[in-house]
């Protein structure tokens, strides 16, 4: 669903990723994880669309992104790390706005359904300027899942949430990929996506350090007292890649 090969992105000649290569199938659910400036969000914006590569190729539900836009376009729910709503629209003028862009006919059932959901019907009506920023991240993921995309990406999508939000997008997420969307969740919050990711991804100043099966990555720490095996793994493979470079 998700394919990446080679990709590369250099900023006026600074490398921000540097031949990355993995793939996301239906159903899977890719955690990418790195330090602050790893190349995360490049990954993801070059995913969408909205930064172009250097190199290499991204497939989106088998269309290529620099190549067909549209139609890659048309199978991504993309939700970034700072959503950009208007504030003097209303959540439901969102979604209505949203529909229209994507084209989508009869969006008011579905459209309610992911607002029952959220916990957000009863603002159905208010400007997004006088909602909090919890309540407008769950805006943003609505507006996302509105055409029922195949391939969701999600930049730090806990960020402002409340402890019954986090669990709320926890479980969408889950029925998302269960349904068959292949997707990719940026964020440092490691145990979080313990429960949640079927694959990791380590990435490190632009560069893959590992890309596995949750399972495969926490047998590789063993035992631990940590309260998150992910977190000891994370720091066990940065820490190795730099104990072999010193
Ligand atoms: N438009 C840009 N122009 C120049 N450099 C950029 C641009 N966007 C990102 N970069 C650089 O590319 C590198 C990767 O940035 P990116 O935002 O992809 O990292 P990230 O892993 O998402 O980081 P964080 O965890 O802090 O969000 C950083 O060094 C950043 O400064």
């Amino acid at each position: 669903m998700i394919t990446v090969t080679n990709f590369g992105k250099q900023y006026k000649g600074f490398t921000a990723v540097k031949n990355l290569s993995f793939s996301v199938e239906p159903g899977q659910i890719l955690g990418l994880v790195g330090s602050n400036g790893a190349g995360k969000t490049t990954t993801l914006r070059a995913l969408c669309g909205i930064v172009p590569p250097t190199s290499g190729r991204l497939l989106v539900a088998g269309h290529d992104i620099v190549r067909e836009p549209i139609e890659a376009k048309q199978n991504i729910g993309y939700i970034p790390d700072d959503p950009r709503l208007f504030d003097t629209m209303t959540v439901w003028e969102h979604l209505a706005f949203t529909a229209a862009a994507y084209q989508l006919v009869d969006f008011e059932e579905t459209a309610e359904a992911l607002l029952v959901s959220f916990e957000l019907i009863h603002k159905r009506d208010t400007l997004v300027h006088n909602l909090s920023r919890g309540m407008r991240q769950k805006v943003a993921i609505a507006c996302a899942f509105l055409h029922d995309p195949k391939v969701i990406l999600f930049d730090e999508p806990l960020t402002g949430l409340d402890p019954q939000g986090i669990r709320g997008i926890q479980q969408a997420i889950r029925e998302r990929a269960h349904s068959g969307a292949a997707i990719i969740i940026s964020s440092h919050l490691l145990s979080l996506f313990e429960n949640l990711c079927t694959h990791i991804m380590v990435l490190n100043l632009g560069e893959c350090r590992r890309f596995g099966t949750m399972s495969d990555v926490l047998s590789e720490v063993g035992e631990t007292d940590s309260n998150s095996a992910l977190e000891e793994a994370y720091f066990s493979i940065t820490q190795d890649k730099e104990k072999a470079e010193a």
